[in-house]
């Protein structure tokens, strides 16, 4: 879902110095779901996004999601009057609760490389993007939740004793790939 006034289109840009993707994304084609997991609200007039993630239960990044993630990044991105993004949840208690661990439970090499090729995608397009980028953790975000608020030039936590972020994932067994 991409909420602004006025029309978003896909075209080439290189205002405010952005490198903008091409009109054919990776991510796009990709992307063969129809459910909303992203919603975007653009605000005009101050120039801001607001993402949040809306994936129940607990905003697992599946390849779908990543999929979402990647595609409303980039056309933010391409939109020259959008310079920031707050990335948060609408999902109680949960920023994100990392990679969809049945993404690469008991699946194919090529499955999992191709998960893995779209977590690196969501990594990259917030880490390398041109708008300044804030991790609104408004729950807990263990692994890749916490490598998601990682990639973006600032992080605010809500202070909450329940609420935990880390990097955890060599509990289960996970070992990022070598990138
Ligand atoms: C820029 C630098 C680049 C370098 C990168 C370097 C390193 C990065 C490496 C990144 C690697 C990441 C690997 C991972 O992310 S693996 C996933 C790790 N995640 C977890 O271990 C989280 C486990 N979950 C929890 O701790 C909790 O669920 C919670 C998130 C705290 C929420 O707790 P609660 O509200 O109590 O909810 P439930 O526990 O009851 O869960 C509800 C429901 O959701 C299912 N679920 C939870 N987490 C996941 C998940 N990750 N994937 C899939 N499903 C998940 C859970 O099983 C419940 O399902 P049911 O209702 O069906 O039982």
């Amino acid at each position: 879902m991409y909420a602004r006034s006025g029309l978003l289109s896909q075209r080439s840009c290189s205002s405010h110095g952005r490198e903008c993707a091409t009109p054919v994304l990776a991510a796009q084609r990709r992307n063969n779901s129809t459910a909303t997991k992203i919603a975007v609200e653009f605000d005009q007039s101050t120039g801001v996004a607001v993402m949040r993630l809306q994936g129940p239960p607990v905003n697992s990044l599946s390849l779908d999601f990543l999929t979402e993630l990647c595609i409303n990044v980039e056309k933010l991105e391409m939109d020259k009057n959008c310079r920031g993004l707050i990335l948060t949840s609408s999902q109680p208690k949960v920023f994100s609760a990392g990679l969809d661990i049945m993404e690469i439970y008991g699946k194919s090499p090529e499955r999992c490389g191709e998960f893995w090729r779209a977590v690196q995608e969501m990594w990259l397009k917030l880490y390398g993007s041109s708008m300044v980028t804030i991790a609104a953790i408004n729950g807990s975000s263990p692994a890749g939740g916490c490598l998601m608020s990682m990639t973006c030039d600032y992080r605010i936590m809500a202070d909450n004793p329940r609420y935990s972020i880390g990097l955890n994932e060599t509990q289960l067994g996970i070992v990022a790939p070598f990138w």
